[in-house]
């Protein structure tokens, strides 16, 4: 049997109405960065987002994915950006693996006429929202809004436990190329390593800086990688988000904080749904190894990369389904 032990990291002194003590924060600066460090995953209480809205999302996901097949397939990637919109089931792939999994992508709208749009480029355009149900698009408007509130204050966290001025990531995060997944996962049959599918969704990183997880209240179906090597359940704990670092927290850090690997095999008889939502750094954010972070170490373990690019080029991988 697995025992979760990732860490629970108390965010209030964060994110409460009331001014507390600079000690009260650097308590909490000090947890994340230990969970950051040691695991990339924690789960976060204190985040102030209301039950009901939490809940809300999930139920909004069920209601989504329950509508017919013909209905969901009109918000098809292929209308937008190839990005934004309804994945059908093994549409998404990992390592050329079919993920078993349908879902919706939303990202940070880039309207037409903005002058980054030429040519219907995948990742800019406006989103596809479902019209049924119908408070779909009025309520995750309202959740993004908490979402990247709630991100801000977590990256100050994150700033204070690297040493760092508090609002030190406002300048590459404060037009955050933001991204929110709400995903559906039927139960896995016999169908792994046939017919090219694999898990519910294959073993990867997170891209970006922050996912904040919402999911059903089901045990067993998402897995993180230890630094050891071994696998642990990231079981929900009602209440709580789980949270993980991405890609371009690892770069910034110089590898002090890790972009833990992660899979979801959904097991069982039950429909799962989760909604991640990914707190991005705008998408021209030029990120490298941060000084701060080579005191150590001045050894730079990565070359700088746009944020956009390194977004792009795993958007394009995770439809193919061959190694070119
Ligand atoms: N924006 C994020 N993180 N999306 C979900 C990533 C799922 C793994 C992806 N197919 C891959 O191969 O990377
Ligand atoms: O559904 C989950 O629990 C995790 C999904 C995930 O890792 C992702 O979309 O990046
Ligand atoms: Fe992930």
């Amino acid at each position: 049997m697995h025992i979760s032990s990732l860490p629970i990291v108390d965010i209030s002194p964060f994110t409460g109405a009331k001014p507390v003590s600079h000690e009260a924060k650097l308590e909490t600066a000090r947890a994340i960065h230990a969970a950051c460090r040691d695991f990339g995953f924690f789960y976060l209480k204190g985040h102030n987002i209301p039950q009901d809205v939490y809940e809300t999302a999930l139920r909004l996901g069920h209601e989504f994915f329950k509508l017919e097949e013909t209905e969901k397939a009109k918000l098809g990637i292929a209308n937008e950006d190839f990005a934004r919109g309804y994945q059908r089931l093994g549409e998404n792939v990992t390592r050329y693996q079919k993920d078993w999994h349908e879902a919706l992508d939303f990202y940070k709208p880039i309207p037409r006429t903005h002058p980054l749009v030429i040519n219907n480029q995948p990742l800019r355009g406006e989103n596809q929202w479902p019209t049924c149900p119908a408070e779909f698009r009025p309520f995750f408007e309202r959740y993004i809004e908490y979402m990247l509130d709630l991100g801000q204050k977590v990256m100050s966290a994150i700033a204070m436990g690297l040493g760092l001025e508090e609002n030190f990531f406002v300048p590459f995060l404060d037009e955050s190329f933001w991204v929110m997944r709400v995903i559906g996962y039927p139960p896995l049959q016999s169908s792994t390593g046939k017919d090219g599918i694999g898990v519910s969704c294959g073993e990867h990183t997170d891209y970006g800086c922050l996912t904040f997880l919402l999911q059903d209240n089901i045990k067993g179906s998402l897995q993180v990688q230890m630094k050891e090597g071994g696998w642990i359940n990231a079981d929900p704990i009602p209440g709580t988000y789980v949270v993980n670092i991405g890609d371009m927290l690892n770069i910034w850090t110089n590898n002090i904080y890790q972009s833990t690997m992660h899979r979801v095999v959904h097991k069982g008889d039950t429909y799962r749904v989760s909604c991640p939502f990914f707190y991005e750094p705008n998408f021209e954010t030029l990120i490298e190894p941060l000084p701060q972070c080579l005191k150590l170490d001045p050894v730079k373990h990565h070359d700088p990369v746009v944020y956009g690019e390194h977004l792009l080029r795993k958007v394009m991988t995770n439809f193919e389904i061959t190694e070119n």
